[in-house]
């Protein structure tokens, strides 16, 4: 594995039950860069995720972070893995009970022995960096939905993790927030030079800000390179994609069997 990989992905298969999600997935996700999953709806970005952070388990293959393989690990340095990685999931909300200031000073309290003037220092940082600092004092009931997204961010960061995961980190943003988020998501990964992979429908946003796409479809690596050059591609696959046309070489529907038949069905079965 190059020195300049973070993350290492070697032949990846996965199913859920019968069905292939991955099949032979190959990627190298670069030290310090923001790398981007792109993908149509259900073909398994999330799970990609998850594969990574060794919540779930690969089939076949191997997934190495820092050099060490994820699924391999006893529980212990799984565990210490995972501080080392900041997750931003789009379900991931705050606490509603605690405070701006207590959501982020949440992990440092759990999982450091930190004293209370340094974390206080820490979540001072992290809040000034997302723009938040003066909102410290406010509950989570009291932010608008842009504002919620930069305190997660300001906590999945407050551990310094050298690999940051975002899902779908724009979804039911206005524009603005949206373009905050853009701003922060690249500012942050300078500041604190952390390695990003960002899983997105968002393709305007996600391009602006990647330095490396992957494209996933079928189980595969449709394609990777730039967002230039997938800009650029001709192939029909890709510019599907990355134009948001609905349907193409890259079926809209879930496999099933043919809609007559299902139709015809219909009093048999649901
Ligand atoms: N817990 C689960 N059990 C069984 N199947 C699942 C489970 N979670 C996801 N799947 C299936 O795995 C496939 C990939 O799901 P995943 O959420 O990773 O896709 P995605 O690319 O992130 O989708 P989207 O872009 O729509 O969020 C989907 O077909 C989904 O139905």
């Amino acid at each position: 594995m190059a020195d300049s990989t973070l993350v290492e992905v070697d032949n990846l298969h996965f199913l859920r039950g019968e069905r292939p999600i991955f099949s032979g997935v190959d990627l190298a996700i670069p030290k310090g860069r923001i790398t981007a999953i792109m993908g149509p709806s259900g073909t398994g970005k999330t799970t990609l995720l998850k594969l990574i952070a060794g919540q779930l388990t690969p089939d076949e293959g191997r997934i190495r972070v820092a050099g060490e393989d994820v699924h391999r690990l006893s529980r212990q340095a799984l565990f210490r893995m995972r501080r080392r990685m900041g997750m931003l999931f789009q379900s991931g909300a705050l606490f509603s009970d605690l405070s701006v200031f207590e959501n982020v000073a949440f992990p440092l309290r759990v999982h450091t022995e930190l004293p209370e003037q340094m974390i206080r220092d820490v979540v001072l940082i992290k809040l000034q960096a997302v723009g938040l600092r003066g909102a410290r004092h406010l509950m989570p009931s009291e932010l608008s939905g842009g504002m919620t997204r930069r305190v997660a961010l300001a906590r999945a960061v407050a551990l310094d993790p050298d690999l940051i995961m975002y899902d779908e980190p724009f979804v039911g943003q206005d524009p603005i927030s949206m373009g905050v988020l853009v701003t922060l998501i690249r500012s942050l990964n300078s500041a604190f030079n952390m390695t990003a992979i960002i899983v997105s429908h968002d393709i305007k946003e996600t391009l602006s800000i990647a330095d490396h796409v992957y494209v996933i479809a079928d189980g595969r690596v449709m394609a990777s390179g730039s967002p230039s050059s997938l800009r650029d591609s001709e192939d029909p696959r890709v510019s599907q994609f990355i134009r948001g046309k609905p349907d193409g070489p890259v079926p809209f529907h879930y496999p099933s069997e043919s809609f007559a038949d299902d139709i015809f069905a219909a009093s048999e079965t649901p």
